[in-house]
């Protein structure tokens, strides 16, 4: 089977500074990649260079076996990539229903509905769809980024850090409505997480990051404490 996202040794640059090197990776349709990494290692600059956010790239990445490297971010999201950034990215002062609907807006098919699955999964956002986004509570606001993220009808969802700055009993509520996403919608996902535990649980494949570069991947059960010691612990 071919992959459903790939780089191909991609380099990724801020300025002149490389962040991203000769980073090279597959992913399976209906996977669930989690990459990790101490702070700084360049996990939101994978999130940010699949997204063609970052100021230049080179090498190929590729959408089931489309080339997406050097097409522009709207672009890229009609190939079905939702995303998640770290710290959200809510608009403050737009109500629940419009930052849900900034999502419609880089889908493919040009719908400007709101999808039924967005509220049905959160139903706490369905009953405040007029409330302004800035009085939600950080699980909230998760939860809105995330709605916001699947009315772009998604087949990859990228989340950056989803369970960063959230309540430690909602952190697993967050988890439990991901892996739903993933196992019973068969919504592919690339996550990076801190959580250890959380990522365990999630994924069934694991991207190992250290200044910039893979240094180690594979199904989650070959995730060692032994890796974990050496590519995550401070
Ligand atoms: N906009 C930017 N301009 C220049 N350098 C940047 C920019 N964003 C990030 N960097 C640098 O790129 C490197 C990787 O940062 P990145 O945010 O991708 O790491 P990270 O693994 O996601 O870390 P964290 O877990 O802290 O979010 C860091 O050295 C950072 O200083």
């Amino acid at each position: 089977m071919n992959p459903l996202l790939s780089f191909d040794n991609v380099t990724s640059y801020y300025g002149a500074t490389r962040i991203l090197k000769d980073f090279s990776f597959e992913m399976e349709k209906g996977q669930c990649l989690c990459v990790l990494g101490r702070n700084g290692v360049g996990k939101t600059t994978l999130m940010r260079t699949i997204m063609g956010l970052t100021d230049r790239s080179t090498g190929a990445i590729r959408i089931n076996d489309v080339e997406i490297s050097g097409q522009p971010t709207h672009v890229r999201a009609h190939h079905g990539l939702g995303y998640v950034p770290q710290g959200r990215g809510i608009l403050s002062n737009f109500t629940v229903r419009e930052n849900i609907l900034l999502g419609t807006f880089a889908r493919a098919d040009k719908s400007g509905e709101i999808p039924e699955i967005c509220l049905r999964i959160f139903p706490y956002l369905k009953e405040n769809l007029d409330r302004r986004a800035g009085l939600l509570s950080g699980g909230q606001k998760q939860q809105l980024a995330i709605a916001r993220a699947l009315a772009v009808d998604p087949q990859i969802l990228l989340l950056d850090e989803p369970t960063e700055g959230i309540q430690p009993n909602i952190v697993h509520e967050i988890g439990e409505i991901l892996k739903m996403l993933n196992r019973e919608l068969g919504i592919s996902m690339v996550v990076t997480e801190q959580h250890i535990k959380v990522a365990r649980k999630l994924g069934d494949a694991f991207l190992m990051v250290d200044n910039g570069r893979v240094v180690a991947r594979g199904g989650m059960a070959e995730m060692t404490d032994e890796l974990v010691e050496r590519h995550m612990t401070i």
